[in-house]
């Protein structure tokens, strides 16, 4: 079932062989980040109790089954306690229709507002929205179990997340600040010459930050960028990492209805094509990492480290690993963080305030561009306290990242939940709850500020973590967080920027696995030093 589904598209491929399983991200209901991962995401939530597809003689006999087991689901099953709309409990289609739609991240966010701090989304599946719920299940439990996302490959997963931890260790992002700051710089000379360019300034920023974040990624894993920023174009492979992200709700489908997924594999052996998609897809991570492997340089990319220990060595990778955590570092450090450039940039240019507070912060805390870099920007508490601002508004991982209980079940958030139930917290819904933040959906980066306004004391700080907690915590948290900070900073230091009012409304967007971000256009000038 695995390969079938997987064959249908070259980047849910690219989790199921190498990824997930091993190292990597699960995303569940219209989760982001680190997607690549979407193998454990389309293999994790099965249904409470359903039909074993195929079984059925006809399509009578599978109704009335579907009706049964519906009306099992609201009232003797173990989860039919839990607060939830009625048809979520009963059946599983609804959940995965809004997730086909798109439409899940703010419908889930919704029912917390009626339901309250847990809802069942679905007949196995439960959200939370506390920072309790983030502690009891993502936190690192003494005396406890880690709940799973997929038991079978913990020990690669530890083995390949300890080899790979050095080259996201403080020591190494210094190590690598320089060939970092290379592409922001390259961003900034770029836009410099749109401005005199035809366009007179005007930029789809949207592209510009994915090229900024895939270039740097290819550069640090596959040991040369795409050249996205300099041509101005998306790789033909970058293209297909997100045709296949928008693929994974059609997965979903698939893995949910066995019968769909006998159809996915039906057409994918009358359509070549795709498996051909799927080799080239492959191909180009593992010619670019032979490259790299092949070339004796001092360069301070992620292969520099893995390489540290050789096969023999119970830390070291072979060359297939090697390869498969190039491909899930690529995708899920790169359109994460092109994802909050994006939400923090609208969130500044919707908000003026904001951004002449943070024009000022940066403007004279430096005597000129070349003072940015990562001692420096530790000096800049406002910028600090926008980031984690837009992170909360606009959470690229916005969605949940299931885990599952284990058999004899599991406390969380105060509750009793059965074995065998998929769990987990909606960022979304948790960092956009009045319970947790005061005035949730407004910009006010002043509430992360130390001597911030008292209305915003009570804040729930620890129910925000927008990169998780906890052994599976995202390993890209440092890197993402010096990206997102030099960018800003240097974009700040030398333009003024404005939006464009085609992408006023920009920030309406609907959710297929990641926010389906639409061009964000923003009018660049110089800026008068
Ligand atoms: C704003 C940017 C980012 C956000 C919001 C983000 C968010 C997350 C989240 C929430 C997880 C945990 C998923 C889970 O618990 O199942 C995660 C895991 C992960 N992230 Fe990130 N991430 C970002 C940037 C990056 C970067 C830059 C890299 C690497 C270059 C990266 C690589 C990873 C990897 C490899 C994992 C899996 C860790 C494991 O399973 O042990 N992420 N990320």
């Amino acid at each position: 079932m695995r390969d079938m589904i997987a064959a249908q598209s070259p980047i849910a491929m690219s989790c199921l062989e190498t990824g997930c399983s091993k190292f990597g991200v699960t995303p569940g209901g219209g989760g982001a980040a680190g997607i690549i991962i979407i193998c454990s995401g389309v293999g994790g939530a099965g249904a409470a109790v359903g039909p074993a597809p195929g079984r059925a003689d006809d399509a009578m006999t599978y109704i009335v089954y579907s009706a049964c087991v519906a009306i099992y689901n609201v009232t003797f099953h173990p989860l039919a306690k839990f607060p939830g709309p009625k048809i979520r409990g009963a059946f599983k289609f609804p959940m995965l229709w809004s997730l086909f739609k798109g439409s899940s991240v703010r419908e889930t966010k919704a029912f917390h507002d009626t339901y309250g701090r847990v809802v069942r989304i679905a007949p196995d599946h439960l959200s939370f929205n506390t920072a309790r719920a983030f502690k009891d299940i993502y936190g690192t439990r003494p005396g406890k179990k880690q709940l799973p996302k997929d038991d079978e490959c913990d020990a690669d997963h530890a083995r390949i997340r300890k080899t790979i931890s050095y080259a996201f260790s403080d020591t190494a992002l210094r190590e690598q600040e320089q060939l970092l700051t290379a592409h922001t710089t390259h961003l900034v000379q770029k836009l410099k010459e749109l401005i005199k360019g035809v366009d007179d300034g005007r930029v789809n920023m949207m592209d510009y930050y994915n090229f900024l974040t895939f270039d740097v990624i290819g550069d640090l894993c596959l040991g040369e960028p795409f050249g996205a920023i300099a041509s101005g174009e998306y790789h033909e492979w970058i293209v297909q990492i997100f045709q296949g992200l928008k693929f994974w709700r059609i997965l979903r489908f698939g893995n949910a209805y066995p019968i769909l997924g006998y159809f996915f594999k039906f057409v994918m052996t009358v359509v070549p094509s795709i498996e051909e998609m799927r080799d080239s897809f492959f191909k180009l991570p593992r010619v670019k990492v032979e490259k790299r492997l092949a070339t004796e340089t001092n360069r301070k990319d992620f292969v520099s480290y893995i390489l540290r220990y050789n096969e023999d060595d119970e830390r070291g990778m072979n060359r297939e690993e090697v390869v498969d955590t190039a491909s899930i570092l690529i995708v899920g450090g790169s359109e994460t963080t092109a994802t909050i450039l994006c939400g923090l940039t609208y969130y500044l240019l919707v908000t003026p305030r904001v951004m002449q507070k943070l024009q000022d912060e940066i403007r004279s805390t430096f005597s000129s561009e070349a003072d940015i870099h990562l001692r420096t920007l530790t000096r800049l508490p406002y910028l600090d306290a926008v980031v984690e601002e837009a992170l909360r508004m606009y959470p690229p991982a916005s969605s949940i990242f299931p885990r599952r209980t284990p058999s004899e079940g599991d406390e969380i958030d105060g509750y009793y939940v059965p074995g065998n139930t998929s769990v987990g917290v909606h960022q979304f819904a948790t960092y956009r709850s009045e319970k947790n933040f005061t005035h949730p959906d407004e910009f006010i980066p002043e509430r992360w500020l130390k001597d911030g306004p008292e209305e915003y004391r009570n804040d729930d700080r620890a129910a925000f973590q927008p990169f998780h907690l906890g052994p599976r915590g995202c390993i890209g948290k440092n890197l993402a967080y010096f990206e997102i900070k030099s960018t800003i900073a240097r974009l700040v230091w030398n333009f003024e920027m404005q939006l464009c009012k085609e992408s006023k409304s920009w920030i309406n967007q609907n959710v297929f696995l990641v926010w389906e971000k639409g061009p964000l256009w923003v009018q660049f000038r110089e800026r008068k030093i």
